[in-house]
């Protein structure tokens, strides 16, 4: 049976990167991506300014949503401190396994929880489920038309304390005009837009980076 494209991407993990070694899984899938296959990873030129938040912010809780294979999982995962965490919820259950094992691959399985299933349910769920209190950071790269209702269902929830940063992907492309739209607007977020490409390609793309005010 035909295998899939997340499939061919851990196969490359495997063989091209060093067991243990983040960074090594980073640069094989980016070169998966650049000479064999397009995929939806955050990619490395954004994935630098999602490095430079991370390091600015140094979380001790993070919240990723959207998880795919892994890839900025494993590359936020390498740069937390000893003691934080990253839950990452992710709908696709195929996605999830193979997320799993890119994870394991890097070593990173003590940093890293996989949650699968709708963001929507599990973000009321948190605090009962993980004992989380607020998210540090929240990394937002899974369907665009969820970013807008799971950031308003964070706020309700509590999960948000005054500081925490909202680093959202795609914002132009596929784009959130909603989420945009609201982020910017809102006197309880400060927004900052940092322009790029859309992954392993020339179109324009960009982060938008929030602070939540409280
Ligand atoms: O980074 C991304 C890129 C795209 C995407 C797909 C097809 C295109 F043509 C352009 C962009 C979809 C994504 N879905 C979820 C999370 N991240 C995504
Ligand atoms: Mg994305």
């Amino acid at each position: 049976t035909q295998s899939t494209r997340p499939q061919r991407l851990l196969h490359a993990v495997q063989k091209n990167a060093t067991r243990g070694d983040p960074r090594s899984v980073v640069k094989a899938i980016d070169n998966f991506c650049r000479q064999k296959e397009w995929a939806m990873n955050v990619g490395d030129e954004k994935g630098c300014i999602l490095d430079s938040v991370v390091s600015e912010v140094n979380p001790v809780t993070v919240l990723e949503l959207g998880t795919y294979c892994g890839y900025s999982t494993v590359r936020i995962a390498s740069l937390l401190p000893p003691r934080a965490k990253i839950i990452t919820l992710e709908f696709n259950p195929d996605y999830a396994k193979i997320a799993r094992q890119v994870i394991a691959w890097a070593g990173l399985e003590d940093k890293i929880q996989v949650v699968e299933g709708p963001s929507g349910e599990w973000i009321p769920k948190m605090k009962e489920q993980f004992g989380v209190k607020t998210f540090d950071l929240v990394f937002l790269d899974h369907w665009k038309d969820r970013y807008l209702p799971d950031t308003k269902l964070l706020e309700d929830c509590g999960l948000l304390r005054k500081g925490s940063i909202l680093l959202a992907d795609n914002v132009i492309c596929p784009g959130t005009p909603d989420y945009l739209e609201y982020v910017r607007n809102s006197p309880r977020y400060k927004s900052q837009y940092f322009k790029s490409h859309l992954e392993y390609t020339k179109a324009e793309d960009g982060l938008e980076k929030s602070v939540f005010l409280g």
